[in-house]
């Protein structure tokens, strides 16, 4: 094997390549990275730590040439076309026993279709998911690997390079088969969405309060060093000081409230749905990023439905309540994404160690957080916990915020601040905790119109009743 060839190919060398590709030369790995642009490989050497392998190159065959055996490329393009416009680009050009990655976030229904495919032809297939942005693919991510394990040992100690560690343990561990690196991205990045939505929420209840962004500030930084503390927390204290480059204006207060959106939300919501798995918070957090997108009906509903409701209670006792909201539904998001791992898991037929997930989330990834200090420890008392909300230390967790979640809800609802999914997390909860659901009546009700049958609490069998001929 030549000493001149490179241990490492990518392609797109957009935010998360380039930077993936810069942290593998920082530890040592030779890299080649490919872009049809030209000032991108520019751009890629420049950056390049002085004394690393970094080279860019233009045409996919140059990469192809100076990769060694068996070659391990990713790619990190947008989801979709893209990505099986890469494969069809590089196949001819590969070997048998090669490794194709795929870091971006694809569905994990094409990730299955792409491993079939490449393993006809003896080609190793892997989706990966990548988490951290910019700043994380840099300095450390969250890496979510699933497929070939025979590939996987060959990535494996590059990816343990470059991952974030959490003590001396990487943020990286084999996450089960054929898809499941890219299923448990998407259900990360569902994650994500709830978690955004309830922080927003919270923002929303504190500013009516009547809180400035200085204030605003002070709250999340010191959220923060609480049992809150948490990436999405952190970075949400840095945004209220951020000031506009252009106006007076603190930027938050200038930026369009269009949430925008790329699909792993939805996919997480449609997925739990095909299972089915019920993760109402993440359900809800992708419907308002919906109706965020409304802004002219929302101006006129404004005007319609206006409010003169003002606050007028105790500032501290409120900012505690919503704190404490904020706790019980981020728990209540985790809970529900790992209970659709864990049924997934099973039938989907992906293997999914959940101890290992959680533990790999510890660190470089959005959705970083001290409660997944918690839920490492609950997993590896019970790996086949259904649902983390059945741990006891989790649910002396949830109890101890129970009683402000309540107040800061129907305050939120007195006062008409929107505040959908600590609501949801909240109606979730209360139905998870029910002995017996008013389902019952539903059952009787499909049985009345359509005849759907029933089971009964106390004899086994199916039934059917004429209903009201009594
Ligand atoms: N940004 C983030 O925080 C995160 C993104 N991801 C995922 O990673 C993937 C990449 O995202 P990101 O780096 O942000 O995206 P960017 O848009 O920054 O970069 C995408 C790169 O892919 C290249 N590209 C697009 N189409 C092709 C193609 N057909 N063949 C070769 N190269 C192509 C683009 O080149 P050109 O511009 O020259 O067309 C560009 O360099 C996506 O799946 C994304 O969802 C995952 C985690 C976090
Ligand atoms: O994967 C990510 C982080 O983990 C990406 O940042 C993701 O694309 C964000 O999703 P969206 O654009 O839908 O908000």
């Amino acid at each position: 094997m030549s000493k001149n060839l490179f241990d490492f190919g990518m392609i797109g060398l957009g935010v998360m390549g380039r930077n993936l590709l810069l942290n593998m030369a920082d530890h040592g790995f030779s890299v080649v990275g490919f872009d049809k642009d030209k000032a991108k490989n520019s751009a890629l050497e420049a950056s390049a730590t002085p004394g690393t392998t970094v080279k860019g190159v233009s045409e996919l065959s140059q990469m192809i040439q100076l990769l060694q055996r068996p070659r391990k490329v990713m790619m990190l393009v947008p989801a979709g076309q893209p990505v099986d416009d890469v494969i069809a680009s590089l196949l001819p050009l590969l070997e048998k026993g090669d490794v194709i990655i795929d870091g971006g976030n694809s569905h994990y229904t094409d990730t299955l279709r792409r491993v079939k495919y490449l393993r006809d032809k003896e080609i190793h297939f892997m989706g990966i998911g990548v988490s951290g942005g910019e700043q994380g693919a840099r300095t450390g991510p969250s890496i979510m690997p699933g497929g070939d394990q025979s590939a996987y040992e060959n990535v494996r100690p590059m990816l343990e390079a470059i991952a974030a560690k959490v003590g001396d343990t990487p943020c990286v561990a084999y996450l089960g088969k054929e898809g499941a690196g890219h299923y448990v991205k998407m259900v990360h990045n569902g994650i994500e969405y709830a978690i955004m939505q309830l922080i927003s929420e919270s923002y929303a209840i504190l500013k009516y309060a009547g809180l400035s962004n200085q204030q605003l500030h002070e709250v999340f930084k010191s959220w923060n060093e609480g049992k809150l503390q948490s990436f999405l927390v952190e970075i949400t204290a840095d945004i209220f000081l951020q000031k506009d480059d252009k106006t007076d204006a603190h930027l938050v207060d200038v930026i369009s409230d269009k949430a925008g959106s790329k699909g792993t939300g939805k996919w997480t919501s449609q997925d739990s749905m095909e299972l089915p798995v019920a993760v109402p918070v993440i359900d809800t957090a992708v419907a308002m990023r919906t109706v965020s997108g409304y802004k002219d009906e929302r101006v006129k509903a404004s005007e319609l439905y206006s409010s003169n409701a003002t606050f007028s209670g105790d500032i501290d006792e409120l900012i505690q309540q919503v704190h404490d909201a904020l706790y019980f539904a981020t728990i209540l998001s985790y809970a529900q994404g790992l209970a659709m791992l864990f049924q997934a898991s099973k039938d989907l037929n992906m293997d999914i160690p959940l101890p290992e997930v959680v533990s790999v989330w510890r660190g470089g990834c959005i959705i970083r957080s001290s409660l997944l200090e918690v839920f490492t420890s609950a997993y590896r008392q019970s790996p086949e916990l259904s649902n983390i909300l059945l741990n006891q230390e989790v649910a002396s967790l949830v109890k101890s915020v129970e009683d402000n979640t309540r107040s800061l809800i129907a305050f939120a609802a007195k006062s008409g601040t929107p505040a959908a999914a600590l609501m949801a997390s909240l109606a979730y909860f209360d139905a998870y905790r029910s002995e017996r659901m008013p389902t019952n009546l539903i059952q009787a009700q499909r049985d009345y119109f359509g005849a759907h049958t029933y089971q009964r609490t106390d004899i086994p069998g199916t039934f059917h009743t004429e209903w009201g001929q009594q």
